[in-house]
């Protein structure tokens, strides 16, 4: 069943009405469904079938401590950056056996939480991180389990702040210079290398770049056996896109049929998907604090902005809008703006929509990169997070108070 949908005139996340939330918990707020958090990780896991596979969840897309935990009781293993998404993942009961830690720029104390948890692979994405990497685990008397990330120079065809795979862009290590690194990785005491990693962007919605970026690394595959260099897994990446309007991307069971069709045997496959599964389990939810008709524009002016959700200002991103209870009124076309001082702050333009103040408005598709990327921006404080559980809703993270951002700051003595 849709996570979100209308019944009896009203919006409702699972079995609660949303307007009881905004009411309990406050606006803005985010909403997330854990039966869709759920269900978008089944259908990554049915699809694979009985092919040797592991999911782990991008934590970046949204790194909620209950949302990791609801991944972590299905099974997920889980994508980390950095130190704090490594300790996030262990309090939220995650495995550290199916953590792999991507990221251009892991420092010397990353590297040494991260070998002390025993995570499942570091994914490298340099000469000088391979090289920091065995002092690391030398130091602690370690070996580090690595997969390179290869740079496929494949074209995502995705938004270029997003796009990861091109020559041109900072991550992995050129695909042709990687058989020489292997080689090296292979030399280090500390090191023990396992598999081959691409990442090639986010928000893909057809199969074209993936099955590009795949025959490549299958390519590298074959060098490596040439070279004596035993992989023990593909990590394959995320960045399956989702829909806000109309993009059209190939359900999970498609995108992984479309992989497996071309590994080898048995070989482990992994993922690391993070708005396939987190976007549409969300909707960040505001209120109409003032309507603004103006000769030139119509604007409706929202208790959330680009500091709750920068999606729209970054990416000129469109996301649905949608009212929580409709109702007749005059329907014109409204920039749904927020009260940031800047002209860049708005979560939707010319939407058409009959619109009173104190109305309440949901952003969908908005569980992934939401929350996640919201800042204290004009000083203000960062949403509240609420997880509904069929008829129930549960806290997941209170409202931040302006002692919370002020706490870390002093005066000059
Ligand atoms: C290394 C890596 N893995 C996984 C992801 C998750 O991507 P997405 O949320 O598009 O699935 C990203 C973000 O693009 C990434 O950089
Ligand atoms: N933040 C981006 C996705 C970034 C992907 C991270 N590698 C978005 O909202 O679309």
């Amino acid at each position: 069943m849709a996570p979100f949908s209308y019944r009896d005139g009203t919006l409702y996340a699972e079995e609660v009405p949303v307007a009881q939330l905004a009411e309990r918990f406050g606006t803005p707020l985010y909403v997330y469904s854990r039966d869709a958090l759920e269900s978008h990780y089944t259908a990554f896991d049915d699809a694979f079938g009985e092919h040797p596979h592991r999911i782990c969840y991008a934590v970046k897309a949204n790194s909620n401590l209950a949302v990791l935990n609801v991944l972590a009781r299905c099974g997920a293993g889980f994508d980390i950056v950095s130190g704090g998404e490594l300790e996030r993942v262990l309090r939220a009961g995650g495995d550290p056996d199916k953590i792999v830690f991507s990221g251009v720029g892991k420092t010397a104390e990353e590297m040494a939480a991260a070998l002390k948890a025993g995570i499942h692979c570091f994914n490298v994405e340099s000469a000088a991180e391979l090289e920091l990497l065995n002092l690391v685990a030398g130091e602690l008397d370690a070996v580090a389990p690595i997969s390179i990330r290869v740079n496929p120079d494949v074209d995502a065809q995705t938004h270029p702040y997003i796009s990861t795979g091109l020559k041109e862009n900072k991550f992995g290590v050129d695909i042709q210079k990687a058989p020489a690194l292997y080689q090296r990785a292979a030399e280090l005491p500390h090191i023990a290398v396992r598999g081959i990693d691409c990442h090639i962007g986010s928000q893909l919605t057809r199969l074209d770049p993936f099955e590009d970026a795949l025959e490549r690394v299958l390519k590298l595959l074959g060098e490596l056996q040439n070279l004596g260099i035993e992989i023990h897994h593909l990590d394959l990446g995320g960045g399956l896109g989702v829909t806000y309007r109309d993009e059209t991307p190939p359900p999970p069971s498609d995108y992984v049929a479309a992989l497996l069709k071309h590994i080898p045997g048995e070989l482990p496959v992994h993922i690391e998907p993070g708005r396939s599964i987190a976007a549409n389990a969300g909707l960040f939810l505001t209120q109409v604090l003032f309507l603004k008709p103006t000769e030139h524009r119509n604007f409706a002016i929202v208790d959330g902005a680009m500091n709750d959700l920068i999606r729209p200002s970054l990416y000129a991103a469109w996301q649905d809008i949608v009212p929580v209870t409709p109702h007749e009124a005059d329907c014109r076309d409204w920039d749904i703006v927020g009260p940031v001082c800047e002209t860049g702050d708005f979560l939707g333009k010319d939407r058409a929509l009959a619109l009173e103040p104190g109305d309440l408005l949901a952003v969908r598709s908005a569980g992934a990169y939401g929350f996640a990327m919201a800042s204290n921006y004009n000083s203000r404080n960062r949403p509240a997070e609420v997880m509904v559980d069929g008829d129930q809703a549960f806290l997941v993270r209170a409202r931040e108070t302006l002692e919370d951002q002020l706490r870390l700051e002093t005066l000059l003595p």
